[in-house]
C-alpha cells in the first residue's frame, strides 16, 4: 500500500462475500481485490460500512475481514478505510486500535442511531473518543441521515472539528443535502480534509461543488465507467461527464424502482464480476430472480460513449 497519499477519486465501499450458509467469506477478497484494481480501475476500499454490512457482522468478523483486505491490498491497493463505527463506544474503541494496529490508512465513523446522539457536541464527543485511540490514524465521520437518523448538519460539525479530533481527515458525505456539503466544502478551504460523496446516482453534483471524490457501492462494478466521469469532469468535458452521470443514473433509476439496496447490490456484483457475493445477512433477504434478470438486461442494454 502506498502510504498517506491524499485519499480522493474513487473508493469502492465494499461487500462482505458470505457463503450460502451466511459465513463471512474470506477466500474470495483475493479475487476482488484483483478485480477491482484491473477492472474497475479503483484502488481505495472502505471495508465494513453500510454495503458490507459492517453493523450486522460481529467485532471477530470484522476485524478478519479488516486484515484480509489489508493483507491482500499490500502493493495493490492506495488506501484501505477501515469502518469502525458501533453502537458501543469500548467496541467501536476496540476496533479503531485494531485498525491501527493492522495499518489501515484511515477509520471511518458512523453516529450511533439507537441512543442518537442530540447535538454536535455530543456527537463530537463520541467521535473523540473513539478517534484518540487510533491517535496516528487519519479520521473520518461517515454522515449517512437516511440510515441513522442523526440529521446533526455537518458544517456545523466540522466548526472547530480539528481541535477536538486532531487526526481529523474528512468526511464520507451520504446524503442529498447538497447545500450542507458545499458549506463544508466553502468553509474550510484551507484545511486539506477530504470531503468523499456517497449518492453515487448524483456524484456530478457534488463534484461540482468541490467534492473531492466518492465512495460508493456502485464503483464496485461500475468504477471504470465512473472514473472516465472523474476525468471528462476534471477536463473539463461536462458534456460527456453529464453522459456518464445521465447512464449511470438510468441503470439506478431502473434497479431503484424494483427495490434497491444491499442484497441487490450483492446480486448485481456477483453477475458482474463473477465473482460469488453470496446472500446479505438476515434481516436483509436474497435478491429476488427476477430482479436479477431485469437489472441484467437493462445494465447491458445500456450504451457507454467508450463504445462499451
Ligand atoms: C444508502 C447506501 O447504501 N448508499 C451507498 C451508495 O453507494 C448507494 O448504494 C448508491 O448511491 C445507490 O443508491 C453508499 O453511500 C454506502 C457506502 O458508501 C457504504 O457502504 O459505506
Amino acid at each position: 500500500m502506498t502510504p498517506r497519499k491524499k485519499l480522493q477519486g474513487l473508493v469502492a465501499a465494499t461487500i462482505t462475500p458470505m457463503t450460502p450458509d451466511g459465513q463471512i467469506n474470506l477466500s474470495v477478497i483475493h479475487q476482488y481485490v484483483d478485480y477491482l484494481v484491473s477492472e474497475q480501475n479503483v484502488k481505495n476500499v472502505f471495508v465494513n460500512g453500510t454495503t458490507g454490512e459492517g453493523l450486522s457482522l460481529n467485532i471477530q468478523e470484522r476485524k478478519q475481514l479488516a486484515e484480509e483486505w489489508m493483507c491482500q491490498g499490500k502493493d495493490k491497493l492506495d488506501h484501505v478505510i477501515v469502518h469502525v463505527g458501533a453502537l458501543s463506544l469500548p467496541e467501536s474503541q476496540e476496533l479503531a486500535r485494531h485498525a491501527a494496529a493492522i495499518g489501515a490508512s484511515g477509520i471511518a465513523v458512523i453516529a450511533p442511531f439507537f441512543f442518537k446522539p442530540t447535538d454536535k457536541d455530543e456527537l463530537i464527543a463520541f467521535l473523540q473518543k473513539v478517534a484518540s485511540e487510533a491517535p496516528a490514524v487519519p479520521f473520518y465521520y461517515y454522515h449517512i441521515p437516511p440510515l441513522t437518523g442523526v440529521k446533526i448538519r455537518v458544517e456545523e460539525l466540522l466548526d472547530g472539528i480539528k481541535e477536538q479530533i486532531p487526526t481529523f481527515q474528512g468526511v464520507k458525505f451520504s446524503d442529498t443535502d447538497l447545500l450542507d456539503l458545499a458549506q463544508c466544502i466553502n468553509k474550510n478551504e484551507t484545511e486539506q480534509f477530504a470531503f468523499l460523496y456517497g449518492v453515487d446516482e448524483q456524484l456530478l453534483s457534488a463534484l461540482a461543488v468541490g467534492a473531492n471524490g466518492a465512495v460508493g457501492s456502485t464503483y464496485n462494478y461500475l468504477g471504470r465507467k465512473t472514473n472516465l466521469m472523474l476525468q471528462a469532469f476534471a477536463k473539463p468535458d461536462l458534456r460527456l461527464a453529464r453522459k456518464y452521470q445521465f447512464l449511470t443514473g438510468e441503470f439506478l433509476n431502473f434497479v431503484i424502482k424494483l427495490g434497491f439496496g444491499v442484497a441487490e447490490t450483492k446480486a448485481v456484483m456477483t453477475f458482474v464480476s463473477g465473482i460469488p457475493m453470496g446472500p446479505p445477512r438476515l434481516p436483509l433477504v436474497d435478491a429476488s430472480e427476477e430482479f436479477i434478470v431485469k437489472a441484467k438486461a437493462k445494465l447491458e442494454s445500456i450504451v457507454w460513449p467508450d463504445g462499451d
